[in-house]
């Protein structure tokens, strides 16, 4: 009232107050919800905890040990508890240096590296790289998962963001493997959605592989070990089913996977279950090392050699037929040897010989035997210097391909297949110090293998030749009782 006159009041102006949804929810029901949350949080909380402890137990036990021994013991037992320890770690190290490294030294690495290089780094690389994407105001960023060093490598495994393909790592291999401080990186898919880096801090076949001692025994004619991989284990060649392509520049060691064949095939020629054909165009200055290792051996890439590959071929075409129908593959109840034919520098014989006519037949004969030799038992290992497609036209027929050093990046992709230089199969990039270094790649297999065929040297081919003299080759196993077909 103003005067006796009535004034409107003023409209309030105030903001209405809000309040979270959970104040309007009954006392009860809160507490019991806040409850269940904060049981929730305990257990995800405990689960984190054994996680991290059972993956890094290093940096998480021993100084909740050290602490719990100082407050419980004092400061001196602590110092003697850690002594002991140094020295039996020492002890240890110097007994089984292999089970030091796996269980203590590498796991100090990985833990060391995972917190200063890894984890610091990983979010600014990934925002950096173009791997970590924005949506709506909400960052997506791979995670890092679980690192393992090995010494030479570092294992990292990332779980990538939704809508990310592995491809979009593999493009960015180079950058990741500088920011990281590797010397390489090579992307592997491990399944839907998670990939393992490998980044690379050293080659741990820089040091030749001798060969194993030859002794009679069982070949495995699907695993036959030439060599080691870069992990360690053994290299182990398809031969059984399988047509070889090695392909290197001269000096990458070819030489060592042909001799490395033929050492492990040894003990099986020698007992008649393998037969070993050559042809070798440089003049038997490869093959001519140790000539009794071959059932039949031509020297040149002229009409001898052309006839022995279409001798090959029909005997193909003629087991092939025996087969139908009674066996998939040629094991060795079949009472016929396994036949592996070893041409040195293939290319002389089906790309650089001038004579026309015999340069097709003897592609006809190669295409016969690759396509068709799988299931009768005939194995072609052939090595070539130049892996273009005017050289060998039918690459594709060979299903395990051998990539020793090579000149040009293309080359690559040529012997190994597309896209596999792109996850890190980078044998353009061997070093010319270490023959014999290759990558291997397997049909059927996405992972291309790194590994080091043995040092087959001058001493060990006189071994190799003692072996396999004359006398001690004995005569190919007949068929049983003489019988036409074949035991299925
Ligand atoms: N696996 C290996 N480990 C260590 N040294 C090797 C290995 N393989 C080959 N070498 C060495 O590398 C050199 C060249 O090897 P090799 O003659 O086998 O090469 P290549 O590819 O066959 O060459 P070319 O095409 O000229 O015949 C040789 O001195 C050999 O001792």
């Amino acid at each position: 009232m103003n005067g006796g006159k009535w004034v409107d009041p003023a409209p309030f102006e105030g903001v209405r107050p809000r309040v979270p949804w959970w104040v309007l929810v009954p006392g009860k029901a809160k507490w019991v919800a806040a409850l269940v949350a904060l049981v929730w949080l305990a257990v995800v909380g405990a689960v984190r905890l054994v996680l991290i402890v059972v993956r890094y137990p290093v940096v998480t036990l021993v100084p909740a040990s050290a602490v719990w021994c100082w407050w419980r013991f004092g400061l001196s037992p602590l110092i003697l508890a850690m002594l002991s320890l140094v020295a039996g770690l020492v002890i240890w190290s110097g007994l089984g240096r292999d089970s030091f490294l796996r269980h203590v030294w590498f796991r100090l690495v990985t833990e060391w590296r995972r917190a200063t290089v890894y984890v610091p780094r990983w979010r600014s690389v990934m925002r950096l790289a173009d791997l970590a994407k924005r949506d709506r105001g909400r960052e997506y960023r791979p995670r890092l998962r679980r690192v393992r060093s090995e010494g030479w490598r570092d294992r990292v495994r990332v779980r990538m963001v939704p809508a990310q393909s592995p491809e979009a790592w593999e493009l960015r291999r180079d950058g990741l493997a500088h920011s990281f401080g590797a010397r390489s990186c090579r992307v592997r898919v491990l399944k839907p959605r998670v990939i393992e880096l490998d980044f690379v801090h050293a080659d741990p076949l820089v040091r030749p592989v001798t060969v194993p001692a030859l002794a009679d025994g069982d070949v495995d004619f699907k695993r036959v070990v030439v060599g080691r991989t870069e992990s360690g284990k053994p290299w182990r060649l398809r031969l059984l089913g399988a047509q070889v392509l090695v392909v290197g520049v001269p000096g990458a060691g070819k030489g060592s996977v042909l001799w490395s064949v033929v050492w492990q095939l040894a003990p099986a020629v020698r007992a008649g279950l393998v037969r070993l054909v050559g042809i070798d165009p440089k003049g038997g200055m490869e093959l001519g090392q140790v000539p009794d290792a071959f059932d039949r051996l031509v020297f040149g890439n002229g009409a001898d050699a052309v006839e022995l590959l279409e001798s090959i071929a029909v005997e193909v075409k003629e087991r092939a037929a025996r087969y139908r129908g009674i066996r998939r593959l040629w094991a060795r109840e079949t009472g016929e040897p396994l036949t592996v034919l070893i041409v040195d520098e293939l290319a002389d014989v089906i790309a650089y010989q001038p004579d026309r006519q015999l340069r097709e037949r003897a592609v006809r004969a190669v295409q016969t035997i690759t396509s068709q030799g799988r299931a009768p038992g005939y194995v072609l290992v052939g090595l070539v210097q130049d892996p273009r497609k005017e050289v060998v036209g039918f690459r594709h027929l060979f299903t395990v391909r051998v990539a020793l050093r090579l000149d040009e990046p293309q080359q690559v992709d040529m012997v190994l297949g597309d896209g596999v230089r792109q996850r890190g199969a980078a044998a353009h990039e061997i070093s010319e110090n270490t023959p014999g270094v290759a990558w291997v790649k397997q049909d059927g297999q996405r992972e291309p293998e790194r590994a080091r065929a043995f040092h087959v040297t001058d001493d060990d081919l006189a071994v190799l030749r003692d072996f396999l003299r004359p006398g001690e080759v004995r005569p190919f196993p007949t068929r049983p009782d003489g019988a036409e077909g074949v035991a299925a």
